[in-house]
């Protein structure tokens, strides 16, 4: 495949995230700015198994920069993840002669990106678009400041009605591999605990500061647990602690699905737009097997294969501050 850069192909994949829509606005303009024809693919990798493409232009992503979820629609396609899948794609990209592409998503579709570059070298840019927020090699994922400040509007919610009842919520959050919401909504909302995949916090030890609470009567409490806990989940942590002690009326809340819907923040539709003009200048400028960033306010390129070999840590002193605020 040539490495002039003519058509880009731009599509979304995986979970969507609110703010992707500001980043097709963001690399379809950027694409018409730098006089280079753009193609949407519609549900990620499905679309581009199928042929399923959509001819972008300026006009035809107008009023999307305030919607959530994705106009591209997205997908986890189980064919892409086989060599006869991606074959099938490359076939349909060369018949619409797509030379490149963008993806917006989360760390399975820059695999499968990177698989697909490494076995067919077209160029291939990704931009970080998950709420979970577990990508290295950026500060900030698209959506995760939305989903984020989405979960800390439920919580303060479920406050009133706990601390009018006297009662223990356990709030469960989304983050399958990733604490990043659960932190930063439980400083936020004010949560007597946080439970998160990164952090090795024994039952024992949740119960000790729930117990804390009973010596110093505290009966209403929030405990905000992600969906990957690796000590069980909001209902199963619910049921350990009831079994324990009749002392608590207990609650749960999974927010679900609700943290990935609605328009992006201020934050999220900025990011989305500096990352998606990023990409389209990085293709046009010879980059290519990279994911674009964000380090201390800045744009940034990481090769995909460190990007992978990387987790984004949550650092120490968001922990040690929800430890302190907590008391
Ligand atoms: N190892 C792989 N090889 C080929 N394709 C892959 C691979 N891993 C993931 N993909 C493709 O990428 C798609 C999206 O991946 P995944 O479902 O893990 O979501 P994601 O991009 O990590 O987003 P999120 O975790 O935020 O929902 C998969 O459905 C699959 O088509
Ligand atoms: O909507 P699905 O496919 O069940 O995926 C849920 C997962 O997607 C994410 O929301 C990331 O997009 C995770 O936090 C969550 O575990
Ligand atoms: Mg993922």
């Amino acid at each position: 495949m040539s490495n002039k850069i003519s058509k880009i192909g731009v599509f979304t994949s995986g979970g969507d995230a609110p703010g992707m829509n500001a980043a097709i606005r963001a690399v379809v303009r950027a694409c018409t700015y730098y006089k280079t024809e753009c193609v949407g693919i519609m549900r990620g990798y499905e679309g581009m198994i199928e042929g399923d493409f959509e001819q972008l232009d300026a006009r035809w992503v107008g009023n999307i920069l305030q919607r959530g979820g994705t106009v591209l629609k997205s997908a986890r396609s189980k064919e892409f993840r086989t060599p006869e899948g991606r074959l099938k794609a490359l076939g349909k990209l060369r018949s619409e002669g797509i030379d490149s592409l963008i993806a917006i998503g989360g760390d399975g579709t820059f695999t499968g990106l990177h698989k697909f570059h490494q076995e067919f070298g077209i160029p291939s840019i990704c931009i970080p678009g998950t709420i979970d927020n577990d990508l290295s090699g950026t500060d900030y994922t698209i959506g995760y400041d939305t989903a984020t400040n989405t979960a800390v509007e439920a919580i303060d919610k479920i406050r009133d009605t706990a601390l009018s009842h006297n009662r223990l919520f356990f709030i469960e959050v989304m983050g399958r591999h990733s604490g990043y919401i659960a932190i930063n909504s439980g400083i936020a909302g004010g949560a007597a605990a946080i439970v998160i995949p990164e952090e090795t916090m024994s039952f024992e030890e949740l119960y000790k500061i729930l117990g804390e609470g009973e010596e110093t009567s505290k009966k209403s409490n929030l405990v905000v647990v992600a969906e990957g806990s690796k000590i069980g989940d909001a209902h199963t942590l619910a049921k350990k602690v009831a079994e324990r002690s009749s002392y608590f009326d207990i609650k749960v809340t999974v927010l679900g699905h609700l943290q990935r819907g609605g328009a992006p923040t201020y934050f999220d539709r900025v990011l989305a737009s500096r990352m998606g003009i990023a990409a389209v200048e990085g293709l046009l400028n010879g980059k290519s097997d990279v994911m674009v960033g964000i380090k201390d306010n800045k744009i940034v390129y990481n090769n995909f294969d460190i990007i992978m070999q990387n987790h984004h840590e949550i650092d120490e002193e968001s922990m040690r501050i929800a430890k302190i605020l907590s008391i």
